[in-house]
């Protein structure tokens, strides 16, 4: 049996792995850059888990070819990090491609008067054009980029930040992501959070995470939802 509808006042959503599946851009500039430092590159299952807390994170991942490497606090090497970004700018959305749903979850979303935001931990030089390029700009009234705040996702940051520009609480809030860094960040700032199964979550399951909801798609959530 379907829940009762969920009445909340906006809807924020994660990008990477829940609106799009950016392995393939990643994997490419992975490779690239494994290539400029003389190593073997790395397979597209690798990079599939390895997404989620930024880029610097994702290089550092590459290099130790592990999730761990993400943890010790030290910044990816220098010449690593810049030749990553050298050629993610030029495959960055070049076979993004938007899960199924998505399209038409924003468009039920939008249906229903509810303001949308973006909540990634991608840097914004990276984020802006993406959205732009996979014509998903235009849906949204906020977007909080991984580098904009001195704290990113699973920090409640960004969220408490995009609630105040659209002025709601984001107790009236629901944060739509695939990861556990959404499910944390969307817990402390007090958003409801509806979680997608077909995203990276760094290789784990999100059944296992409590959340307020598991949906198959954008237009699942949407379907959920009531204007409060
Ligand atoms: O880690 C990243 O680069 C982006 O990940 P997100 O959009 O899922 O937050
Ligand atoms: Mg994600």
């Amino acid at each position: 049996m379907m829940p009762p509808p969920l009445a909340v006042r906006a809807v924020l959503i994660d990008l990477d792995g829940t609106l799009l599946d950016t392995v393939l851009d990643l994997h490419a500039a992975a490779n690239a850059m494994l290539d400029d430092l003389g190593r073997p590159g790395i397979a597209v299952e690798s990079i599939r888990s390895y997404v989620g807390r930024g880029i610097a994170n994702l290089v550092k991942r590459v290099l130790a070819g592990s999730m761990a490497a993400a943890d010790d606090g030290t910044p990816p090497p220098a010449d690593a990090l810049a030749s990553f970004k050298r050629h993610y700018s030029i495959e960055n959305g070049r076979n993004a491609t938007l899960f199924p749903g998505v399209r038409e979850g924003l468009d039920a979303l939008q249906a229903l008067g509810l303001p949308l935001g973006v909540i990634t931990n991608k840097a914004e030089a990276f984020t802006l054009p993406l959205l732009q390029r996979t014509g998903l700009y235009p849906y949204f009234d906020v977007i909080v980029s991984g580098d904009v705040l001195p704290r990113p996702k699973p920090d409640p940051m960004p969220l408490l930040w995009a609630s105040g520009r659209l002025a709601v609480s984001p107790l009236d809030v629901l944060m739509i992501g695939d990861s556990v860094h959404d499910f944390h960040a969307g817990r402390a700032a007090g958003c409801h959070v509806f979680l997608v199964p077909y995203g990276y979550n760094e290789g784990r399951d999100v059944r296992e995470l409590a959340c307020d909801g598991i949906v198959a798609s954008l237009a699942e959530a949407a379907e959920r939802l009531v204007h409060a």
